[in-house]
């Protein structure tokens, strides 16, 4: 099988290696010609993952219609804001492979999700999967032990990268509930930012679990009115992917929270992430704008996005949802 990974950041990189130790002809695309030069002469993608040799039978390339021609599944790994200039690339070239996305987000210009936006570009009836969960490339790249899901409308397709992707290190769950599954993997990002906060405030772990299990609430209440099944929040795309994000020490999200509470601006956090992209900060302006559209209660998303774009402090935030109501744990 040819697989194409368009993007060579840390998550492209990893799983373009997960898909070479299951013997597929896997091309990587990077945008840069000057940077899949430098790594092909390196055999390491130094800027994203240092320290890790990538295998002599993957395919660096900037050569995008060479990458896509006669590939059987294009794997999209683009940070979500930019997603859609790759998606018109395949556009532009007629691409009519599958296409599975790894990316995790929610379009701020758009407030779509990346399934919606491959439909407005490539057409409905283009099959489109989706591949997330607990998963942080500095370990999968070392065959770490990975479970992810896989959710499409076309059953064959979750089946087929359940098939292609699946090794002893990576196991591929399937699930129908393509909203949910990408939703999950979008929301757990802003609850991330606000975990790595409380880690750097010097707050200890009942506030962390506290974070954690009403951000699986939240997640799953915005998730069912966007269209979600409530059980789909309580697996690997909802809180295993909320577990991972908010306790690793890989996370960018979870580094941005930190830095904000250490007190540092956003503009110094930028600086300091270079081309590294933490998806939680757009996705919480999108997700805050999504909540507020359907009239749903996200008490945290508000205080997320009121610290990122409004200049609360993360103290007056959290003194903020501790004090709200009094309220029953469920409704
Ligand atoms: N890292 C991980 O462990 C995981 C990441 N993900 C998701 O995978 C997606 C990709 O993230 P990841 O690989 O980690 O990214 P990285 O932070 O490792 O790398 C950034 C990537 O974004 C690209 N990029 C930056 N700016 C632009 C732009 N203006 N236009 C197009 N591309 C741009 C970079 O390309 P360039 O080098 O050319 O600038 C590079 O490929 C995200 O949605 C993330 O949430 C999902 C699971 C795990
Ligand atoms: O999605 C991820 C882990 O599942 C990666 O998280 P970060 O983008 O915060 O590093």
């Amino acid at each position: 099988m040819k697989i194409t990974v368009l993007s060579s950041g840390s998550w492209g990189t990893a799983l373009a290696k997960t898909l070479c130790d299951n013997n597929h002809e896997v091309y990587l695309w990077s945008r840069s010609k000057e940077y899949s030069d430098a790594m092909e002469a390196k055999k390491e993608n130094f800027r994203y993952l240092p320290g890790y040799t990538l295998p002599d039978n993957l395919h660096l390339t900037a050569d995008f219609a060479k990458a896509i021609e006669n590939a059987d599944l294009i794997v999209t790994a683009t940070p979500t804001q930019y997603i859609r200039q790759t998606l018109e690339m395949l556009k532009e070239q007629n691409c009519s492979a599958p296409i599975c996305n790894v990316s995790k987000g929610i379009e701020v210009s758009s407030l779509k999700r990346i399934s919606e936006i491959t439909s407005e570009i490539l057409g409905e009836t283009h099959p489109f999967c989706v591949l997330v969960g607990p998963s942080h490339a500095e370990e999968l790249i070392k065959n770490m032990p990975t479970a992810v899901v896989a959710s499409s409308q076309f059953t064959f397709l979750a089946k087929k990268v359940q098939s292609l992707f699946m090794n002893q290190n990576f196991r591929v769950y399937t699930s129908s509930d393509l909203v949910g599954v990408e939703l999950g993997g979008a929301l757990k990002n802003i609850f991330a930012i606000a975990a790595g906060v409380i880690d750097g405030l010097g707050l200890g772990d009942n506030t962390k679990a506290a974070l954690m299990t009403r951000g699986n609430v939240e997640m799953a209440r915005l998730g069912r009115a966007l269209g979600g099944f409530e059980e789909t929040f309580n697996g690997l795309s909802g809180i295993g992917d909320l577990i991972v994000t908010c306790t690793s020490k890989h996370s960018r999200n979870r580094s941005v929270g930190e830095m904000l509470g250490k007190g540092l601006s956003m503009e110094q956090i930028k600086e300091k992430l270079g081309h590294s992209v933490a998806e939680g900060v757009a996705t919480t302006k999108s997700a805050y704008q999504l909540a507020q559209n359907h009239g749903v209660e996200t008490p945290i998303i508000e205080q997320c996005y009121q610290v990122l774009y409004e200049n609360r402090s993360p103290a007056e935030a959290i003194n903020y949802l501790m004090t709200r109501d009094a309220k029953k744990e469920r409704n």
